[in-house]
């Protein structure tokens, strides 16, 4: 029996690679070997069309890269990720964590159409192109960070100021804030697990988020075992 494949999504900015890593600590701790992964693949070759795309090579606004072309980019570098990477361990067992997957292309590249029967024709189409064509494995459990957009913005332009750059999705506002929308609508038709990060308007600390994230996991794990006595 194949391993779980664990996503955390949610927008630019929203703490991905913060409670991904999070978890992995927390499943180490507690005598699980995880993998982790994220994506895109910066670190890898793979990832060129991607850097190209996002530094505006293709041209400065996302939606002068049609939404079909961007998606094979990301899709093909998760492909090199999943063939050269953790296939093995995900197919021997593991649980792999995956800091954005398949769902961030449906979300960030859906966003580019506005007539809804040419959005459903494109998640169409993306779930068979990744899942089916490229054999990507389906995620078992989708995490969504729900956080404001006016938070997200700020700790985006607070790393930036640290010594990160934005990219051409963060620098388009308008993009964002229907990628925020987006998340909404694919959480509900996905049955996205969905986590509330701020409380009365404030974003919530690392820790009390984590806390309700590893709630979930547990819950999956023992779902998996039940399922494989
Ligand atoms: N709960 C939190 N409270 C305060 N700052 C946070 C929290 N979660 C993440 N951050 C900070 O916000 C920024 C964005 O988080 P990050 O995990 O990089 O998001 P993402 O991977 O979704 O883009 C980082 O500088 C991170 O340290
Ligand atoms: C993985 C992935 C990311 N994206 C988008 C989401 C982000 O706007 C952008 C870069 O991802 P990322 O570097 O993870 O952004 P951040 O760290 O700011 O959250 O690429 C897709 O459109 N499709 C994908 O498959």
């Amino acid at each position: 029996m194949h391993g779980l494949l664990i996503v955390f999504e949610g927008i630019d900015g929203s703490g991905k690679a913060t409670q991904s890593a999070e978890l992995v600590k927390r499943l180490n701790d507690a005598g699980r070997q995880v993998m982790h992964v994220s994506f895109p693949d910066y670190d890898s070759p793979s990832s060129a069309l991607v850097k190209m795309y996002l530094h505006g090579d293709f041209g400065k606004n996302p939606s002068d890269v049609n939404p079909y072309a961007s998606s094979l980019f990301y899709a093909l570098d998760r492909f090199a990720s999943y063939r050269t990477k953790w296939k093995d361990f995900y197919q021997q067992g593991g649980i792999v964590i995956a800091d954005r997957y398949t769902t961030s292309n449906m979300v960030h590249q859906m966003t580019k159409f506005d007539d809804e029967q040419e959005r459903a024709q494109f998640l169409e189409w993306l779930e068979k192109t990744e899942y089916t064509e490229l054999e990507l494995p389906k995620p078992d459990c989708v995490i969504l960070l729900d956080v404001p957009l006016t938070i997200s913005e700020k700790l985006v332009k607070e790393r930036a100021v640290r010594g990160g750059s934005m990219d051409i999705h963060e620098q388009h506002i308008d993009y964002l804030r229907r990628c925020h929308a987006a998340y909404q609508i694919l959480c509900q038709k996905y049955g996205w697990r969905r986590v509330e990060c701020t409380h009365e308007g404030a974003i919530r600390s690392i820790h009390d988020i984590a806390n309700d994230v590893f709630c979930e996991i547990q819950t999956l794990l023992a779902t998996k075992a039940q399922e494989e006595k």
